[in-house]
């Protein structure tokens, strides 16, 4: 195994493998061995993050060792400051699937499809938990690939009867529509969007607040997945202070959300502690999921190597 090149899977044959309904009970019990800590489960550091000054972006490095599954990868991620506007792409990602004992390449695989997927099933998730069991209005802040993959995952698994989303263009918003086949509703402000939804996902390039703690409604449930830098934000103080806070790693959202680090707000469990029963999901409550993509790139990738081999494939 160690003397064969490593394998190339890209973005066709990735969204061909990876469902959704494969992809969250697989992330629920990944998040659920992270919380552990227990280091033969998920070793998963706090990405390192290199900056990118002359292009206004990072390389994000993000390895992830699972022991006991045999799985070593690092996903390696540029992400860039495109609020300015810019044709260029906001994310781009690839993951890398290495031999532990060996330490040589096994695969490279297309990070774009696995980023889109795997944010957005770790967000359901994050609703499942947390949001009103009734809820019936979504509210999505954000017109790009991230708002993509989260209306196909929220509208595959709940029964949502309104969907709206706003962009920071009128005919962003309804070209965004017209992608999804209509069945959505355009805003033409933010607030327009959000007052009065059950459930609001916040996917923008924003550095600054577009989700302010007023227009919320209490009980309601925000999965914030923009601004994931220290000094970026897409929520306000009011709602970081009055929301309970949940994250996909505390360490990474207390080092990288500038929504968690400018206000100050306290996170108070991660996902994977609600998973393991340790700490309570609080659904009567405002919440906040600060989502920072921290770990679990690895889980898709070791299933999609059997995938591709047919299940036959060793690791
Ligand atoms: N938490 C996580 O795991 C991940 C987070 N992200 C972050 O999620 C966000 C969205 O990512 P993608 O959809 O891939 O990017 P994208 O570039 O496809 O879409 C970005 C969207 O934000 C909008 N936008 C930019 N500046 C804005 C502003 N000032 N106000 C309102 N809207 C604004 C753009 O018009 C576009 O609709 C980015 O901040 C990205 O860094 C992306 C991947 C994973
Ligand atoms: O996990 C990722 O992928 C990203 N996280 C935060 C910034 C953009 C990409």
């Amino acid at each position: 195994m160690s003397g064969s090149p490593p394998v190339v899977i890209w973005e066709h044959e990735v969204e061909r493998l990876l469902q959704y309904r494969e992809l969250i009970p697989r992330l629920e019990e990944a998040l659920g061995k992270f919380s552990k800590r227990d280091s033969a489960e998920v070793i998963q550091p706090v990405r390192s993050t290199v900056p990118l000054q002359k292009h206004d972006g990072f390389l994000g490095l993000m390895p992830t060792y699972m022991e006991n599954d045999g799985v070593l990868s690092t996903k390696l991620v540029c992400f860039y400051n495109r609020e300015a506007g810019s044709s260029l792409p906001g994310v781009q990602a690839t993951v890398v699937l290495l031999d532990p004992e060996y330490g040589n390449v096994k695969a490279v695989i297309d990070g774009e499809v696995i980023t889109a997927m795997r944010t957005a099933a770790v967000s359901a998730i994050s609703a499942k938990l947390l949001m009103h069991p009734e809820a019936e209005v979504l509210a999505i802040l954000g017109t790009g690939k991230q708002a993509l993959s989260h209306y196909n995952v929220f509208t595959e698994i709940f029964p949502f009867k309104e969907v709206r989303v706003w962009g920071r263009t009128r005919e962003g918003a309804e070209r965004f529509v017209r992608s999804v086949g209509g069945a959505a509703r355009a805003c033409g402000s933010a607030e327009e969007a959000v007052r009065g939804a059950d459930v609001i996902v916040t996917v923008t390039g924003s550095t600054k607040p577009v989700l302010f703690g007023q227009w919320v409604k209490p009980g309601a449930h925000v999965a914030a997945v923009g601004a994931c830098r220290p000094d970026w934000r897409e929520m306000d103080d009011v709602l970081m202070k009055e929301a309970v806070v949940y994250a996909d790693s505390r360490e990474g959202a207390i080092a990288e959300s500038g929504d968690v680090v400018l206000s100050g707000a306290e996170v108070f469990a991660e996902l994977g502690d609600v998973i393991n029963g340790t700490k309570p999901a609080l659904r009567e409550k405002t919440t906040v999921f600060k989502s920072l993509g921290e770990l679990m790139k690895t889980e898709p990738t070791s299933f999609i190597i059997p995938l591709h081999y047919g299940k036959s494939f060793s690791c």
